[in-house]
C-alpha cells in the first residue's frame, strides 16, 4: 500500500489538460475504461453542483463565478477521485490550480490549431468559442500552451491520432512510473 492509501488519501491516476477540443473527455474515457477505473471530468462535476449546463452559467452568473466552481470543483476531485480526471479546457488558468496540480500525474494532450478548429467546429456548447471560434481558440491556445506545459509531467501529441491511439500512449506511460 502507498503511502496516500495508507493515510486513506486518494489521488487520479491520471490528470488530463488541454485546449478545448484536444480530447481531454473522449481519450480520458478510452483511457479508463483501458485502465479499468472511473472518468471524471470536471466540466460535469460543476454542472451537476450549479445544477445547469456550462453555457447557463457563464450566462447567468458570468465567467468570473464559472472560474470559482471551477477551482472548487479541480481541488474536489483531485482528492477524491481514484481513476482517470479529466479538467476544463481553462482550469489552469488559476494559479491555485496549478499548485494543486504539483506532485500529479498529469498528462498534456497537445493539438495544433487545425485539428483543434475541425474537432470543436462552430464551438456549440462553448460559451467562450461562440463568437468567431477559428481567432478564439488560437489566442486561447496561444495564452494557455505555456500554463499546459508548467503543470505537466508528460506532453502526448494528439494531431491526426485517433482517441484509441492516444489513449495507449498514455496507458504505456502510466506502467512506466
Ligand atoms: N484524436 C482525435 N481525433 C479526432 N477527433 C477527436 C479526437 N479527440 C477528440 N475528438 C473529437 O473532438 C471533439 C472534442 O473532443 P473532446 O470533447 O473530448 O475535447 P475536450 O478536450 O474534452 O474539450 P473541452 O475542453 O471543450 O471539454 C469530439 O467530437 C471528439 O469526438
Ligand atoms: O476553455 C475553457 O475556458 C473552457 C473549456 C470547457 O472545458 C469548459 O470548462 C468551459 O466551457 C470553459
Ligand atoms: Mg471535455
Amino acid at each position: 500500500m502507498t503511502g496516500a492509501a495508507a493515510a486513506g488519501v486518494t489521488r487520479p491516476v491520471c490528470v488530463l489538460v488541454g485546449a478545448p477540443g484536444s480530447g481531454k473527455t473522449t481519450v480520458g474515457q478510452a483511457l479508463a475504461a483501458g485502465l479499468g477505473v472511473e472518468f471524471r471530468d470536471t466540466d460535469v462535476d460543476i454542472e451537476r453542483m450549479a445544477g445547469k449546463p456550462i453555457p447557463e452559467i457563464f450566462i447567468d452568473e458570468g465567467e468570473a463565478h464559472f472560474r470559482a466552481l471551477e477551482r472548487a470543483a479541480v481541488a474536489a476531485a483531485l482528492a477524491s477521485c481514484p481513476g482517470v480526471l479529466a479538467l476544463g479546457g481553462g482550469a489552469v488558468l488559476a494559479e491555485e490550480t496549478r499548485a494543486a496540480l504539483v506532485g500529479h500525474p498529469v498528462v498534456f494532450l497537445s493539438v495544433e490549431l487545425p485539428d483543434a478548429v475541425k474537432r470543436v467546429g462552430l464551438g456549440a456548447g462553448r460559451p467562450l468559442l461562440a463568437i468567431n471560434p477559428r481567432a478564439t481558440l488560437k489566442h486561447l491556445m496561444d495564452q494557455r500552451r505555456p500554463l499546459y506545459e508548467e503543470v505537466a509531467t508528460a506532453t502526448v501529441r494528439t494531431d491526426g491520432r485517433s482517441p484509441a491511439e492516444i489513449a495507449a500512449e498514455i496507458h504505456a506511460l502510466l506502467k512506466q512510473r
